[in-house]
């Protein structure tokens, strides 16, 4: 780690990949005012490359409030062109909404120029030497970056990601409570229509429904976490997922602009106690607010005592949409206890962890200025 006397120099020069869409959009906005990184380049299809940002979402910009002074002007690139994209850059996030194995072959691409990637994108979320961060929980997993290096042929580009949005509503609750063995788990999450990059003016069938469907979303909200509390394995130069957990789940599309929720029950090997588990969640830190990260919430996880909390409208964007809100924790008939969970699923659970895994990894030595 490269973070005793680490001190910030110029700032870095990034590129947005899928910058008109919904998570792009929010990456501007995170952006646009960022003390370590500036936007330096817009990329997007075809069809929006060679407009102004502001022309190529002109009547789809999604977000609160107008398109950032930085990026209006700014001619949106076609992402298709990575020499061209990575020779402006130090590195690049990637919102882009391609097929699978064309999103997995466009990010490797930009790797093996030399161009770190922080992706939103799930299409490398299981390749085995690629972490799937999220920087509170397992900051130690980029350690696997030198043998995905290897495997590139690569000196500084590589591949990180970030996990599934709705993962974050029970994840870090689960990741506190480490010490006391979680061995089975039930998940029901109920997701904002904005996890599916859509407003109610885009999906009016939204009002007023519930879609107990999300494509998917059940084997993600089963495998991932089990993957981000594994660890980096030096023979098989990957990471092996935890196999003491076994989560179920599902998925269900409400009626919400923003914020995920999961009703969770969950099963210990120990037998903690109510206080005991309270605690867990309220003093849980990790790399991110030790190393005073920019995005870092002060208090990850928030632990809620009024019976009806955590409430979207009231608590979806606790530090910033950064923190995570657990309520209702409660003893259970069946499983041994029971809890609410509430994460802002494009600040956490997309565009905002991403940054944030960008920041632990210029802390880290991974992210660096080309011309350094
Ligand atoms: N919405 C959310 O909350 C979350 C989304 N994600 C993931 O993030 C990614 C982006 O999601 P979202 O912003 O909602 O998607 P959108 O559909 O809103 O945006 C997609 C972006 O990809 C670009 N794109 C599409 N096709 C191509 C292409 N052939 N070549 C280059 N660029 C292309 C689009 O450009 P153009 O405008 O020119 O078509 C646009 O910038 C997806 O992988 C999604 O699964 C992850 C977590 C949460
Ligand atoms: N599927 C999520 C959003 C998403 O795009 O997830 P992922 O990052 O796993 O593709 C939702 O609809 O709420």
């Amino acid at each position: 780690m490269e973070v005793e006397g680490f001190v910030m120099s110029d700032k870095l020069k990034v590129g947005i990949i899928g910058a008109t869409g919904m998570v792009g959009q929010r990456f501007i906005k995170i952006l646009a005012d960022h003390p370590w990184f500036e936007i330096v380049a817009v990329a997007a299809s075809a069809h929006s490359a060679g407009k102004t940002y502001a022309q190529a979402v002109d009547g789809r910009w999604k977000l609160e409030g107008t398109v950032p002074d930085v990026v209006s002007d700014m001619v949106v690139q076609d992402a298709a062109q990575v020499d061209k994209i990575a020779s402006q850059v130090d590195f690049v996030f990637s919102a882009i909404s391609l097929d699978k194995a064309d999103t997995r072959a466009l990010e490797e691409a930009y790797a093996k120029t030399e161009t770190p990637v922080v992706s939103n994108n799930s299409a490398h979320r299981w390749t085995p030497d690629v972490p799937m961060v999220i920087p509170e929980i397992n900051p130690e997993h980029t350690d696997v970056i030198k043998y995905q290096r290897e495997r590139l042929g690569t000196k500084r580009g590589f591949i990180a990601v970030k996990p599934n949005c709705s993962i974050q509503s029970y994840t870090p609750a689960l990741s506190a409570w480490r010490q006391f063995e979680p061995t089975q788990v039930i998940a029901t999450t109920y997701q904002a229509i904005s996890g599916a990059g859509k407003t109610f003016k885009d999906w009016p069938e939204m009002e007023g429904n519930v879609i107990p469907y999300i494509a998917g979303e059940e084997e993600k909200s089963e495998r991932e976490p089990l993957k981000i509390w594994g660890h980096v394995d030096a023979d098989t130069k990957s990471i092996v997922p935890d196999e003491g957990t076994v989560i179920t789940s599902q998925c269900l599309r409400v009626p919400v602009l923003y914020g995920h929720t999961a009703a969770t029950f969950v099963n210990f090997a120990k037998n903690p106690t109510k206080q005991e588990l309270i605690d867990a969640l309220e003093s849980y830190e990790g790399e991110p607010q030790r190393l005073g990260l920019p995005s870092a919430p002060k208090q990850f996880i928030q632990y809620m005592t009024e019976d009806d909390r955590p409430q979207v409208r009231l608590d979806v964007n606790f530090e910033n949409g950064m923190g995570v809100s657990i309520g209702r924790l409660r003893e259970d008939k069946i499983f041994d206890w029971k809890f609410v969970g509430l994460s802002h699923n494009t600040a956490r659970g997309a565009a905002g962890g991403a940054v944030e895994c960008a920041e632990l990894l210029k802390a880290q030595g991974y992210i660096t200025s080309k011309n350094a």
